[in-house]
This record gives structure tokens, sequence and C-alpha cells, in this order.
């Protein structure tokens, strides 16, 4: 009573009708055949595949509680990763607690909306402006050997100023942040890609692809950064005699929350330096590798759609005339910069597949989902669906404006769930929708974005490239003139 699919071939199972370089296309395209519920072999591994916002709601609410458990991907092994990852961790007392400890010490709206927080916020939204207006003078059109901008590295800089900040209450040079960049590309890249791996586990000591080695060499770049500043705040600690750095950097300072709370007893579940170096590993690599995918989206879209664009920027001034840039207490006064957001999120799911595993035998619409089988819920497909968008492929912000009916958490139809939804929804939600707007606001009042001669006459390249994020395949360039 496994939910239908196609024929599986010996050993390889279904793995041609799947593989895929975007799978969640492919698995979209088995449920235009099969339905909202596809069963597929991989290997040893059965595959469950959800693409309807009612199956969605059976998964992800009904019998959720039955459906949270995860299997990592091998890739994330490398370096031992997983096994400290709350991303990857069974839905048991560790990932409580450290989901936890990052909703209360960082990602809740009480600390974003506070004092620390939100000056930092402030400051890299600023500097991200000053950023903008430097290459403004060298990109504008006209100007002397113009050069268009990298539109992604802007809201990936200020993302990571931003975390690392909150995390340490330090910034980032240069050239670390240029090395930062390439380093959440590969990772957000290895961490998904098709591997043999997963699929065939007699073989994944070989790491036939070496997908597990590349992932530990990229994650390890980040772990040398995050295991400096450890050092250097145990070292502060000890020769202030335990008290750490001062107050009110303490009140912003994720790191120093996190040694507070260190014990040796394993029983605690911060209890080893490894435990905080993923956790905060994690969160950086989220937030650096999914809001910056985002804004490059909305950005590309926005270009090929001069209205849109004219549209927002008539809000923004009128809301906020000259003020340097937009922050996240305006977001909720400029609904047109909302609505583009939850467009770009729909149209772009920039994380389009959620793998969850049965962690108990589930009986969804007549079928049986075996426990130990893997869940995976194509958001992608579900965004996409024809019977509840008009005209999916397109992208149409207005869509958004005209009901109130689309919050983030997802809504009783389960149709826009760009963040997931249930017990595992996603923890960044509460900075995601902060900053979503916030950057893509304060990149756009004030500045004037053109494409490249280039793009403007042979179109822009808008095909996708999977990872933990999808990205766009060719970076977006443009340029930018400040008003
Ligand atoms: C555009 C921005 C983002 C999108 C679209 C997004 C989307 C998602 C989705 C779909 C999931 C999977 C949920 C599930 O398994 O059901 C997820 C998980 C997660 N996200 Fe995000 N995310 C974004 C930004 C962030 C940020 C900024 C952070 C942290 C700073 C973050 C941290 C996490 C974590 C830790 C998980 C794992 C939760 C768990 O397994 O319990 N995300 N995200």
């Amino acid at each position: 009573r496994l939910p239908p699919g196609p024929t599986s071939l010996p050993i390889i199972g279904n793995l041609l009708d799947v593989a895929s370089k975007l799978p969640h296309r492919s698995l979209w395209r088995l449920a235009e055949r099969y339905g909202p519920l596809v069963s597929v072999r991989i290997g040893t591994a059965v595959v469950v595949v959800v693409s309807s916002p009612a199956v969605a709601r059976e998964v992800l609410k009904t019998h959720n509680g039955s459906i949270t458990g995860r299997r990592a991907p091998d890739a994330w092994n490398g370096a031992g990763h997983a096994a400290n990852s709350l991303i990857t961790l069974p839905a048991g007392r560790r990932w409580r607690e450290l989901r936890r400890i990052g909703a209360e010490h960082l990602l809740s709206p009480r600390r974003l909306d506070g004092h620390g927080l939100r000056a930092a916020i402030r400051a890299a939204l600023l500097d991200m402006r000053r950023r903008v207006f430097e290459e403004s003078s060298s990109s504008a059109p006209g100007a002397a050997a113009a050069k268009p901008v990298e539109v992604g590295e802007v809201p990936f800089v200020a993302m990571a100023e931003l975390m690392w900040r909150a995390m340490f209450s330090c910034s980032l040079d240069a050239a670390t942040l240029r090395e930062l960049h390439g380093v959440a590309k590969e990772a957000a890249r290895l961490a998904l890609t098709p591997n043999i791996s997963d699929f065939f586990p007699a073989v994944a000591a070989m790491d036939l692809q070496g997908i597990r080695r590349g992932m530990a060499k990229q994650v390890g770049k980040v772990y040398e950064l995050i295991d400096q500043e450890i050092n250097k705040r145990r070292r502060a600690r000890e020769a202030s005699g335990g008290g750490g750095i001062d107050d009110e950097q303490k009140a912003a300072d994720l790191l120093e929350m996190m040694l507070d709370m260190w014990e040796e007893d394993d029983e605690v579940v911060i209890n080893r330096d490894n435990t905080i170096r993923t956790f905060l590993t994690d969160l950086f690599l989220a937030a650096v590798d999914t809001i910056p995918c985002a804004i490059e989206w909305a950005m590309a879209e926005l270009l090929q759609n001069p209205e849109t664009m004219k549209k927002l920027k008539a809000q923004l001034s009128s809301v906020l005339g000259s003020k340097e840039c937009v922050e996240c207490s305006d977001v909720d006064s400029v609904p047109y910069l909302q609505a583009i957001i939850k467009e770009t999120l729909r149209l772009h799911s920039v994380v389009p597949l959620v793998p969850n595993k049965a962690v108990d035998t589930v009986e969804i619409q007549g079928h049986i989902i075996p426990k130990g089988g893997n869940v995976i819920v194509n958001l992608w497909a579900i965004h996409h669906d024809a019977e509840v968008w008009t005209d999916p492929c397109k992208f149409i912000p207005e869509r958004f404006l005209q009901s109130n009916e689309f919050n983030y958490q997802g809504t009783d139809d389960f149709d826009f769930i760009p963040f997931s939804a249930g017990r595992r929804l996603c923890l960044g939600l509460p900075l995601a929708t902060r900053m979503l707007p916030a950057l893509l606001g304060s990149t756009t009042h004030h500045f004037e974005w053109t494409l490249p001669q280039d793009a403007m006459e042979n179109g822009l390249d808008m095909s996708e490239k999977f990872g933990l994020a999808l990205s766009m395949a060719t970076p977006l360039q443009a340029m930018v003139k400040a008003m």
C-alpha cells in the first residue's frame, strides 16, 4: 500500500526517474503523472514525495509527530558535522534544547527587536547602503569603465557581518568575507548534491564522489574561524576572572550565552566546544546561504519587471521619504515590499525540498508510509500548484496584496509554506522575515539598478542551481546609480 510511483529497476530502483540537476523539478514531473503522493525507490531507500498543499498538511500537521525524523545526507558527516547539527539531529532532547537556545537567545522576535540586536541590524543595513553607494560611483551607467556589481554579494556581506556580530560581537575583514562567500556557496552545493553514498550505504565509507571530503573541507574553514573566536573569548573570560566581556555586549552575544551554559557533563547539551562550534556554523551558513539567494532572485525579477520596480520605489519614497535605509520596524508600512518578498519566496522557493523521515508507520490518504521511510515535501511543487496559483510560473506580487490569508507560518491550507511548517519549521523565520524586506528595501530605496547591456540585449539567465538553497546558476550582475 505504498503510494503509487514508477516501476523500479533492480538495484538502482527509480534512480533514472529522479536523478537530475534540479530534483525539485524532476519530482514535480513525477507528481504530475502519479499524483501528489508518490513513492520511489532509490537504491535501498524508500522515498515518498509530497507535492500538494492538502498532503503537506497531513505530513506537516496531522501526522507531524511521526514524520519529524531526519536522515542526514552523507555529505553532512564531513568533519563529523551531522552528529551535533540541529538541522540533522533527530527530534529528541538535544534537538529541542538547541532549538530553544537558538530561539531564546538570538532568533526570537523579543531578541531581534530588543536593544542590542536592533542596533546590530541597523548597523548592517547602513553599512550595506554605504557599500552600494561606493559601488554606485564606479558602476553607474556612463561612468568611465563602468563595472557591474555582483548583486548577491551585497546581502551576503550584510548577513555575514550581522551574524558574526550577533554571535561574537566583532566584525570580519574583507579578505575573510570573500573567503567565506566562496565557502558558503560550495557548502550549499555539496550539502545536497545527489550522492551514491546516500542510497547505497554499503559503499558510503568509500565516499566515491568525494562529497563528504569536500564538505569537511568547507565546514572546516568555518570551524577554524569560530574556534578562533571561542579561544579568544575563553582567554578574555579567564583574564577577567570569568566575567567575560562587558554587560552591554553580553546582552547581544550568542557565544557568551553558550559559554555560560557550558558544563562538562554528558547530561548537559552544551558540554563540548564542538557542540557550540557546530551550532554556530549551522546558524551562520543557514543565514548566509538563504537570505542573499532570495534577495538575488527578487532583484532579478525587479530588473526584468520595471513597472514593479517603479511601484516599489514610489511606495518606499512616499512612506520613508529621505530615510537612509529601510529598517525592520518600517517594513509593515510598505505592503508592496512584503508582497514582492512573498512572491519571490513562492516563485523561487529558496529551500525547495524538505527532507523528513517517518519515525512510525503512518497512513495517509489510504497509503502507507513505512517507519524509516524518507518523506520529502516538495515546497517548490506546492508553490507552483496550478490549482492554487493562477499563472504559477509568473512573477505577480499583487497576488499577495489581495489576501491577508498568507502569513509565513503556513496557512490552514498549506499552500504558501516557504519556511515549511510544524515542529521543524525554520528556526530562522523571525530573522528572515525581518531581514528580507529590510535588505531589499534598503538596496532599492535611493538607488537605480539596471541590467548590463549584454543582459538587456540577450535576456537574463534565470536558470537555477540546486543546493541547500536554490540559487541563480549565473550570479546576477547589475549596474547601480545613486539617486
Ligand atoms: C529565505 C530565508 C530562509 C528560508 C526560505 C528557510 C527555509 C527553511 C526550511 C524550508 C527549513 C526546513 C524545515 C523543515 O524541516 O520542515 C528550514 C530549516 C532551518 N532553518 Fe531556515 N530558512 C531561511 C532562513 C534561515 C535563517 C536566517 C536561519 C538562521 C539564522 C535558518 C535556520 C534554520 C534551521 C536551524 C533549520 C533547521 C530546523 C530544524 O531542523 O529543526 N533559516 N529553513
